[in-house]
């Protein structure tokens, strides 16, 4: 399996604030990472490198078979689907469901005067199908619950059946049962065989949807650990992550975590 995203000694100075500090990260295509860490520990920052929506200060960084700042952006984004609720944010909320999963087709964010084709429409009537969607998909974005709001997020970016998919966050804010709808949903296409390769991030193990390869541990903007999820996901791992004696739990591919 090729490289999908390599980045090596990546830094990212902004502001005069060091927020990434010689990151050196493979993603094979055939991987489902999820990245873990505390506030203000650049996984933001991490993933929108990844999305070729940010630069680095430093290092080089591969996206798909395009070098930053070599790349045509605009060929590579539409092979890289990208959900995170800052996007989420610019659709308008009087657009209809349907409307928001098929504008993936052109990046944009609201329907304006693009010609859809047929098959961009069965597209994206599949995909909302497959999110258990379909019967939302007259229905105003706005007008959805939190829960609802993310799996369009999600049908959206997956639309143009990404080489690559980043999620930032996808299950914050939920209650226990839309979480545990979403975390199944995404553990099923995780775990298709078909899958793109998956980047995930959360402040919670309990977010980590079954199927999932790899972890990174992120903290101060540098690596604590990245590698196979059996290795990396430990007590003491998250210990030196999150600076606190944690005990973790697996249990048939989920995980939790208390303070020990
Ligand atoms: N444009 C910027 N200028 C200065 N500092 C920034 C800028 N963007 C991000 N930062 C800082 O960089 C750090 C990392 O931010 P980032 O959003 O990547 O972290 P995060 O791990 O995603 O945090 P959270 O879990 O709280 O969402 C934070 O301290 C943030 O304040």
């Amino acid at each position: 399996m090729p490289n999908v995203l390599d980045l090596q000694n990546v830094s990212v100075i902004r502001d005069g604030n060091q927020i990434l500090t010689d990151v050196n990260w493979t993603v094979d295509g055939d991987q489902r990472w999820v990245v873990l860490g505390p506030n203000g520990a650049g996984k933001t920052t991490l993933l929108q490198i990844a999305a070729a929506m940010n630069h680095p200060s430093g290092g080089t960084v591969h996206v798909l078979d395009g070098k930053l700042g070599e790349v045509d952006l605009f060929e590579l984004r539409p092979r890289v689907g990208f959900a995170s609720s800052a996007m989420a944010r610019r659709f308008p909320g009087n657009e209809t469901v349907l409307n928001v999963v098929l504008t993936a087709a052109y990046s944009v964010t609201g329907r304006w005067n693009e010609a859809y084709e047929d098959i961009d429409l069965r597209r994206a009537q599949r995909v909302l199908g497959e999110w258990k969607l379909d019967h939302l998909s007259e229905r105003l974005f706005g007008s959805l619950s939190d829960g609802e709001q993310k799996r369009v997020q999600i049908a959206r970016s997956v639309m143009t059946d990404p080489e690559l998919l980043l999620l930032d966050e996808p299950a914050a804010s939920l209650d226990l049962g839309a979480r545990e709808e979403l975390l199944q949903l995404l553990g099923g296409y995780a775990s298709a065989p078909e899958a793109p390769a998956i980047v995930m991030v959360t402040h919670h193990v309990e977010e980590i949807p079954r199927g999932f390869t790899h972890a990174l541990l992120l903290n101060q903007g540098g690596i604590v650990a990245s590698g196979p999820i059996g290795e990396v996901l430990t007590s003491e791992n998250l210990e030196t992550t999150f600076g606190l004696p944690i005990t973790l739990n697996e249990e048939d591919g989920r995980y939790t975590a208390r303070a020990s």
